[in-house]
């Protein structure tokens, strides 16, 4: 579903992103680990076409990202540390106002399936989203990308500074989008999340994917390990 080939950005002389080759299935959740600068958000951003690519490809659903963006947002949804929403807006006003930006319309009783299905308290419906936390925030992101019938959920950072509850909640959710066969690329910095939720770990450091893994090959303390005998060398 996702494809880097031979993926490459460069800033001036800064590689950014080093000759990246990803393959990432439906159904998998693949979380890509790395210190800050190593890569991951360009990757991230490649795929969005948010920056073009220097050299290779971002492709999704056998198509390549900087050829057809059009085509690509109706695939994808994006998630990124600190969602934009309208303060003064309900969370349900959220969701219509942006699946409406997406060309879609909704009946109110779908809008409020889409936000239950996210894990979104019912009393928190019809509440301004500047009375939500983070992780409520992060839901209406969730029912976003389930309204649009996203086949691609791309993420950055989506649990960073979210409480353990929120965070492991957000997971489920991620499986559950799994389920369905979406195909979940994350940034992040949570090993722990990584190894419970992801399906496939990929190690960057200086722009390079320097090791990938399936995270039923390793336990906690050995992903631990690995991840800092990377950072170190
Ligand atoms: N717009 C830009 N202009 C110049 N250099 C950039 C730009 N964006 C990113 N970089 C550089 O590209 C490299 C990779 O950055 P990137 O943001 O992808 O890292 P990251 O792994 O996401 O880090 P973090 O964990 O801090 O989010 C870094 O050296 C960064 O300074």
């Amino acid at each position: 579903m996702l494809h880097a080939v031979n993926l490459t950005k460069k800033y001036q002389e800064n590689l950014a992103l080093d000759n990246l080759n990803l393959v990432i299935e439906p159904g998998d959740i693949y979380c890509l680990l790395g210190a800050n600068g190593a890569g991951k958000s360009t990757t991230i951003n490649l795929f969005l076409n948010f920056i073009a690519p220097t050299s290779g490809k971002a492709v999704i659903d056998q198509i390549e990202v900087s050829k057809d963006p059009q085509a690509i947002k109706k695939l994808i949804a994006y998630i990124p540390e600190n969602l934009v929403l309208y303060n003064e807006l309900s969370g349900l006003e959220n969701l219509e106002y942006f699946v409406g930006l997406a060309g879609m319309k909704y009946q109110q009783d779908e809008l409020v399936s889409f936000l239950q299905e996210a894990g979104l308290q019912s009393e928190a419906f019809k509440k301004r989203v500047k009375t939500y936390s983070k992780g409520m925030r992060q839901k209406i992101g969730v029912a976003m990308a389930i309204a649009k019938r996203a086949k691609v959920l791309l993420l950055d950072e989506p649990t960073s500074g979210l409480d353990p509850k929120a965070s492991n909640e957000f997971s489920e959710l991620l499986l559950r989008l799994s389920q369905q066969n979406v195909a979940t690329l994350m940034a992040t910095h949570d090993l722990f999340r990584a190894k419970e939720t992801g399906t496939d770990i990929g190690i960057m450091k200086s722009g390079k994917l320097v090791e990938q893994l399936s995270t039923e090959e390793i336990n906690h303390s050995d992903l631990e390990k690995l991840y800092l005998n990377h950072m170190n060398n």
